[in-house]
């Protein structure tokens, strides 16, 4: 970033479209086999040099996260720490993140907020240090790596084998969360097997249309759903409220509860959202699009 002009960076929503949990590694951590895009709603995040490091909070979900420790200023830490040890120094910054995305809600917003730290830094160091900060981005936590690449993906490993798709189209969706926080370890907890089938072959080529993506997803499960069910009832009714609408597929996504539906078209998408949000006051309700890969062999 700049000596002395403000960077903004976006924290897109990650949405695991199909989430298959197989297996386990002998520290604790799941196995994952998921297809992720990213959506265009998200938190912003403002970096600008300063005399000492701030993180100031705002937006809707901000107050939430007074007085906690954030993943924001790890990430600045662990940025810090990789530049230093090529010899490249970071400075005081005061970092503003405007809060638009629901608090442990299963879109990886945290995870976003620091993917989008380290890449408003990355352009301001030495390539290498570029090279050691995707290596470290994992340290964060298992959604960062995929959440740093930003593009349409299957990640499998813990969430760090990233295999971006080479096309993918623009999705219309409606996310809705029934404002119930959940603990992404207490859900693994509750999974009663870690070793489930892994996602059905897809096209190599990735997905041209909304309804090819639509049709693999009917084959894909979340392995999560059934426990973060059991634990937040009120995460089915969030699936029926998708159904009833008229999703072509909806799902949870991540740990929950934030519930996604597809839709055929935008405007589609746009009155879903607002039945759903008039019929349940309370619920955290967007119409979005996930963001389109577009097909690089075709140019
Ligand atoms: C559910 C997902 O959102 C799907 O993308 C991720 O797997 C969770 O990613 P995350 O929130 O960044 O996870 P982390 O902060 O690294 O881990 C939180 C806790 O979730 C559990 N965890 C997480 C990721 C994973 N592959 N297996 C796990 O068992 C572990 O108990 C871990 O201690
Ligand atoms: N910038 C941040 N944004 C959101 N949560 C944060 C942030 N910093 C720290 N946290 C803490 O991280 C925990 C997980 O929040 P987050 O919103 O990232 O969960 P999530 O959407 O379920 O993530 P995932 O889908 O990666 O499991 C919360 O308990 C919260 O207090």
């Amino acid at each position: 970033m700049a000596a002395d002009a403000a960077t903004g960076a976006s924290a897109h929503a990650k949405i695991n479209l199909a989430l298959h949990v197989v297996g386990k590694r002998a520290d604790g951590y799941h196995l994952l086999d998921s297809l992720v895009a990213f959506a265009d709603v998200g938190d912003r995040l403002t970096l600008t040099p300063a005399d000492a490091d701030a993180l100031h909070l705002s937006g809707p979900f901000g107050p939430g996260l007074e007085g906690h420790d954030n993943i924001v200023a790890r990430a600045l830490a662990l940025a810090r720490r990789v530049a230093a040890a090529r010899g490249h120094t970071i400075g005081p910054l005061s970092i503003e993140l405007e809060k638009n995305l629901p608090v442990a809600s299963g879109i990886g917003g945290g995870s976003a907020d620091a993917a989008a730290v380290l890449r408003a830094l990355m352009p301001g160091l030495p390539r290498a240090a570029q090279d050691d900060l995707v290596a470290a981005a994992l340290g964060l936590g298992a959604d960062v790596p995929m959440c740093l690449d930003g593009r349409a993906l299957v990640a499998r490993g813990i969430g760090e084998m990233l295999s971006p798709l080479p096309q993918f189209p623009a999705l219309p969706m409606v996310l809705a969360n029934p404002g119930v926080a959940i603990s992404t370890p207490a859900i693994f907890k509750a999974l009663p097997t870690a070793c489930n089938g892994p996602l059905p072959e897809g096209p190599v080529q990735g997905f041209d249309t909304v309804g090819s993506v639509v049709s693999y997803l009917r084959l894909c499960r979340n392995d999560l759903a059934a426990p973060a069910i059991s634990v937040e009832p009120v995460i089915g009714a969030c699936l029926k409220a998708l159904q009833a609408a008229g999703a072509a597929r909806s799902a949870m996504s991540g740990s929950g509860a934030t519930c996604y539906g597809v839709f055929e078209d935008a405007s589609q998408a746009q009155c879903a959202a607002g039945a759903i949000a008039a019929a349940n006051p309370g619920w955290w309700v967007r119409a979005t699009v996930a963001r389109p890969t577009h097909d690089r062999s075709a140019a």
